[in-house]
């Protein structure tokens, strides 16, 4: 896939509104989700970054006082239309959050749990193969192989972070959200991550929430900057760091406010 090219989309939001009971968190937001590329939401804080973030999985919908308006689609299905099984749903579009969240169980069991409950992996060795192979595409497998019984809450808060990654990846989604995945690690940790962010890139579409503008720069080909509940813009990453067409796009990465 070249730049020229017209690259597939994977997911649509149009005319996206959010509201939490009276608070309108998310104002007319459309955008394409590319299936290629990586796609980074950036934008200061409490720009709602995380709130769009969640409308793609309907984690929103865990929320109460939460609603959202608009369409968003999957392969052109509508996602909040009735007939779609969420829980199905959040297997196709899987999600990493900010600090690390293992299952305290062992770190085969963090893998297999997803797989089990959606019945993927019947027989004992196909879970094996499933769990291998999901550590092996999260860079973690070298590091585990021999301790997959150890609890998965004793790794470091990288591999944690990679664990969560591999458990994801198990239920073999289309999509991997991210948001803020490296907030809580230490730069080591987090240029392991963008690595596999990048080694990931192809085989899922990827969204990540990041507040550093450097990470953006470097794991996403196309960035949307939001500010105040709108998507102010939207395009391929170099053009928005190097020459961005809004003014409020260009006060953000100039360091003007953030
Ligand atoms: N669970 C919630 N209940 C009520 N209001 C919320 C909730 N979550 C977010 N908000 C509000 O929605 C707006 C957008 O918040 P959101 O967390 O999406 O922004 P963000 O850009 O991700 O911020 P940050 O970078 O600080 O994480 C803010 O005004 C926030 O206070």
């Amino acid at each position: 896939m070249t730049d020229n090219s017209l690259p597939a989309t994977k997911m649509s939001a149009r005319d996206v509104h959010v509201y939490y009971g009276a608070t309108h968190a998310i104002k007319g937001v459309s955008i394409d989700v590319d299936q290629e590329n990586v796609t980074a939401f950036i934008g200061p804080s409490g720009c709602g970054k995380s709130t769009f973030l969640r409308t793609l999985n309907r984690m929103n919908d865990t929320i109460p006082i939460a609603r959202v308006e608009g369409d968003i689609t999957l392969d052109g299905e509508n996602i909040y239309s009735p007939a779609m099984d969420v829980v199905q749903l959040r297997a196709r579009v899987g999600m990493v959050f900010q600090k690390p969240n293992p299952f305290p169980k062992s770190i085969y069991e963090n893998v297999a749990y997803g797989p089990r409950i959606h019945g993927l992996a019947p027989v004992k060795s196909d879970m094996d193969r499933v769990v291998e192979q999901s550590l092996r595409r999260a860079g973690l497998w070298e590091e585990v192989k021999d301790r997959l019984h150890d609890s998965g809450t004793a790794l470091s808060g990288g591999q944690q972070q990679r664990l969560c990654i591999a458990r994801a990846i198990a239920v073999d989604p289309e999509v991997i959200l991210m948001d803020e995945p490296c907030s809580a690690l230490d730069p080591i940790a987090t240029a392991k991550i963008e690595e596999l962010i990048h080694e990931l890139r192809g085989r899922y579409a990827i969204v990540i929430v990041t507040h550093n503008m450097q990470q953006a720069a470097r794991v996403s080909q196309r960035t949307a900057f939001f500010h105040l509940g709108h998507l102010v813009e939207y395009g391929v990453t170099s053009d928005i760091f190097t020459n961005p067409r809004q003014e409020r796009t260009k006060d953000y990465i100039t360091g003007r406010y953030g």
